[in-house]
């Protein structure tokens, strides 16, 4: 049970209506929560409590994977949430909101924990962390903790002011920066697999692995985010973020302990190790970067990335990215790690393919035999699971090898009904374990890394190659792994236009 104040600010936006309340709803309903708990809703525009637990009933009707009536069960559920309005700069206000968290932690006997969620643009962050204390919110029995959302900062000088900001009040330890990638059930079943295994571990190394593909494809455009985006674009979106955390969580030593430190410390590793470029010549060989034309999406026309809702006409913010990325190390060395993700691709997916070598000595290698490397494959959402392809004989052949697949899917097993990566992270936050939240270090080498790519790309933007909407990107991005020798292998097993493998049904 997790005995704490939830106060959420950005209670009226769109992260709380589609991930938050769902989220706080199915840790009620699998009885994580318990009873002594209370959520406090905070923007600017005015609600009556009972306009702002109808949202919220609305909220997860439509986005929570538990169904919900309105009943006793839920009247007992929406009576530990109240709606306070609140402008962030009024000092005020939260001295304010300091006797409303009062009144509802005697209510609900919560002990004085108090879980700050800022579900806020970031530059609002340093102001709330700032009154948290003027209003004199810190001052309380129990723990105060602060969870922040996505972007931290635009690139490695704005993120150290914010870190600066929010340090004059939390401690380190306190802070914890959202990437809900962490939080998918999958992304964290890579320790596991690696770290439980007696027979992956031998393997993940450069002696035994040719490359690593990370693919994070969706098939939205910006939606209503236009505005945010065309600021940010894909690599500082998805780029410094999930992007790089899942490739640490990939190349990472095994960790002495499982603790939150001793994880965050290996991962810390990994991105002291990544191979930096020096030159926009050395961004430009091993970058691509696109933008979504009008195109056609499952039989239907939609619009380019330039004429969608708050993005400038003549933008040349790039919603594809892909980069070819070295560990420099020990284990890793001369091993590409690739990454693309890109928006209004023609599948939602995210996967982590491992290419293995091919075999020293390959008797079966010939004209007739061209064998498939063995690849490992995460399967992140919106599938989950793990398979592994190996060759095998095709039986009553005369000894025609083909490509075979042992599947986990986890999805099969348990349903899609598996915990958001929201209620994870959350429930985690109120537990006080932040193993799944990135640390300031972590946060700030990614920008390190990010930032050199993002200013060559500011010196010219001539190789901004456009891509109609609903294929896979830019043609340079295959050309990245040609030139190498690989390809980008199928996500989800599925047909990029010739015929990668076949599986044998089980
Ligand atoms: N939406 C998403 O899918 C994702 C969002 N994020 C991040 O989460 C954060 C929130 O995003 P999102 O919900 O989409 O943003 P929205 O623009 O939908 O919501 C912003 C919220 O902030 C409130 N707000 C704005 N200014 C003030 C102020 N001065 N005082 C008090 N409240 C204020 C708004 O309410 P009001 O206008 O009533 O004051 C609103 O509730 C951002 O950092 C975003 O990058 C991260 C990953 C995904
Ligand atoms: O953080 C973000 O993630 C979403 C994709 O998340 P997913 O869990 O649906 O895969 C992305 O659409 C958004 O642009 C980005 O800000």
């Amino acid at each position: 049970m997790t005995n704490t104040v939830f106060f959420l600010f950005g209670a009226t936006g769109d992260l709380a209506r589609r991930k938050l309340f769902p989220a706080i709803y199915s840790l009620y309903r699998e009885r994580k929560l318990g009873d002594r708990f209370a959520v406090i809703g905070l923007a600017r525009r005015p609600r009556t409590n009972e306009q702002f637990r109808s949202d919220v009933l609305e909220s997860i009707k439509e986005f929570a994977r538990y169904n919900v009536t309105k009943d006793e069960q839920w009247e007992s559920f929406a009576d530990h949430f109240e709606y306070m309005s609140l402008d962030i700069n009024n000092v005020d206000g939260f001295r304010e909101l300091n006797t409303v968290a009062d009144r509802l932690d005697k209510k609900f006997e919560v002990g004085g924990n108090r879980l700050f969620y800022l579900a806020l643009a970031p530059e609002l962050f340093g102001s709330v962390s700032h009154n948290l204390k003027e209003g004199g919110l810190l001052e309380t029995s129990g723990w105060s903790r602060l969870v922040i959302e996505k972007p931290f900062g635009y690139d490695l000088p704005s993120a150290e002011k914010l870190n600066a900001e929010i340090r004059q009040v939390f401690e380190e330890k306190d802070v914890y920066r959202i990437d809900h990638y962490l939080g998918k059930e999958m992304v964290q079943n890579i320790n596991v697999l690696r770290f439980a295994n007696a027979i992956f571990e031998p393997l993940w190394n450069n002696r035994y692995i040719s490359n690593i593909q990370i693919t994070l494809s969706e098939t939205v455009g910006v939606e209503e985010r236009g505005g945010y985006y065309d600021h940010s674009g894909a690599l500082r979106d998805m780029g410094q973020n999930h992007m790089l955390q899942m490739l640490a969580m990939m190349a990472m030593e095994p960790p002495s302990r499982m603790s939150p430190e001793d994880i965050r410390d290996e991962k810390v590793k990994v991105f002291r190790s990544l191979r930096g470029f020096q030159t926009s010549e050395e961004v430009r060989a091993n970058t691509v970067r696109g933008q979504y034309a009008t195109g056609n999406m499952k039989g239907k026309q939609v619009a380019g990335y330039r004429q969608e809702d708050k993005v400038n006409p003549e933008s040349m913010t790039e919603t594809y990215f892909s980069a070819r990325v070295f560990v420099d190390n020990f284990r890793w060395a001369g091993v590409p790690f690739y990454i693309r993700t890109g928006k209004r691709l023609p599948v939602k997916t995210t996967e982590v393919v491992v290419e293995f070598k091919n075999v020293p000595n390959n008797v079966y290698l010939s004209k007739k035999h061209k064998l498939e490397p063995n690849l490992l494959v995460f399967r992140v959402n919106p599938m989950e699971g793990i398979y592994f392809k190996m060759n095998a004989k095709q039986p009553g052949s005369e000894g025609t090898i083909v490509p075979v697949a042992m599947d986990f899917c986890q999805s099969c097993q348990v349903g899609l009904n598996t915990p958001e990566a929201y209620e994870r992270l959350l429930y985690d936050a109120a537990r006080g374990d932040s193993t799944y939240f990135t640390r300031w270090d972590e946060v700030a080498l990614a920008w390190q890394y990010v930032d050199k790519i993002a200013a060559a790309w500011r010196e010219s933007s001539d190789n901004l190659c456009l891509y109609p909407a609903g294929t896979w990107g830019p043609e340079e991005a295959h050309q990245l792994l040609d030139e190498d020798g690989f390809r980008w292998w199928p996500v989800n097993g599925q047909d990029e236009g010739e015929v990668a493998w076949e599986f044998v049904q089980r």
